[in-house]
């Protein structure tokens, strides 16, 4: 698992980090039990469905930035970059059972990186460097609804599936910036955005 672990992050892992993560996956377990957190048919996946496709984000962002991870759910992914070390990470998610599960997770991993924020992005403030958002919302409602909250330099880091390439093309109608496809490495018909330079489109007319 370790292994596999390094393998994605391009990097080493600490035995207290895999611990904390291996932490983190029983109390996901647990909790799944009392609300829907994970699909049943995904649980038996766990680390590569989740765990190793959230962790691999971590490559493609620096450690040393300020991350938003947008609509958590569970932590997936920002639970998971918070424990694998970036310096300080914004979980916002408007279910509070979600949110208070997220908050449980931070007191038992005693992460001191973590800010937890009940409610929907749009009424978040702040700047970020870095923004992820796995499973939340097409690119081209990502863009609309996170980019005020990205700082002139901050990069997209967004998980997409097999619907990438299409998705990209509506959200370019829109957006313009720079943009670049990255292979899954847990999943090879699914794609990682990663874009930069982000900004509106001037209106014709
Ligand atoms: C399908 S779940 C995915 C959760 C997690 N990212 C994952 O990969 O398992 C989508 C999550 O986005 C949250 N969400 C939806 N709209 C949001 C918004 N405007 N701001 C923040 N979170 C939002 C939902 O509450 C939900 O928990």
């Amino acid at each position: 698992m370790i292994g596999e672990l390094q393998d994605v992050i391009a990097g080493p892992v600490s035995r207290e980090t895999e611990s904390k993560l291996k932490q983190y996956a029983a109390l996901l377990l647990e909790e799944n039990e009392r609300q829907n957190l994970i699909s049943r048919a995904s649980v038996d996946a766990l680390w590569p469905r989740h765990l190793l496709d959230s962790a691999q984000l971590l490559a493609l962002g620096r450690r040393e930035a300020r991350w938003l991870d947008i609509g958590s759910g569970p932590g997936l992914p920002g639970m998971v970059l918070a424990i694998l070390g970036v310096s300080r990470i914004t979980l916002v998610e408007p279910r509070r059972l979600r949110t208070d599960f997220l908050s449980r997770c931070v007191e038992k991993l005693s992460l001191d990186n973590v800010e937890i924020v009940t409610g929907k992005v749009e009424q978040l403030s702040g700047s970020f460097d870095v923004i992820t958002a796995r499973a939340v919302a097409s690119l081209e409602r990502l863009f609309e609804i996170g980019a005020p909250l990205m700082t002139r330099a901050g990069r997209w880091v967004l998980p997409k599936g097999r619907s990438a390439v299409k998705e990209l093309e509506q959200a370019q109608r829109t957006w313009q910036g720079t943009f670049e496809l990255m292979p899954s490495r847990t999943d090879p018909d699914a794609r990682i955005l990663v874009a930069s330079g982000v900004r509106r489109r001037a209106r014709r007319g």
